[in-house]
């Protein structure tokens, strides 16, 4: 049996390592997630003060694609939450 390349304590420090960089995307995750639902927030009132609509559909069939592009099939479940974030539910 070959002896491991690291011990316990050194994976531990690794680990402790990444979670902190997970940690850090995290919250950036969380930052652009809330700066995102508020801009989108602001184009809906500038619009609908305007008289326009709530929804631009195209707009969202655009930004759908472009996370299914980007993210596969995952992405494109993601794409309506964030939708949803910022105009709020269908
Ligand atoms: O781009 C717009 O016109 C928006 O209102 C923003 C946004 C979005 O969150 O991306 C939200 C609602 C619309 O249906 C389309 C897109």
């Amino acid at each position: 049996m070959t002896a491991p390349t690291t011990t316990t304590e050194q994976a531990n420090d690794e680990i402790a390592a990444l979670r902190e960089r997970i940690n850090a995307a995290d919250d950036e995750l969380i930052r652009i997630w809330r700066e995102r639902a508020e801009l989108s927030r602001q184009v809906g009132a500038a619009r609908m003060a305007a008289g326009g609509t709530r929804l631009v559909l195209s707009r969202e069939q655009a930004i759908v694609d472009k996370f299914r592009r980007e993210l596969g099939t995952d992405g494109a479940q993601l794409a309506m939450l964030v939708l949803r974030a910022g105009r709020g539910p269908l």
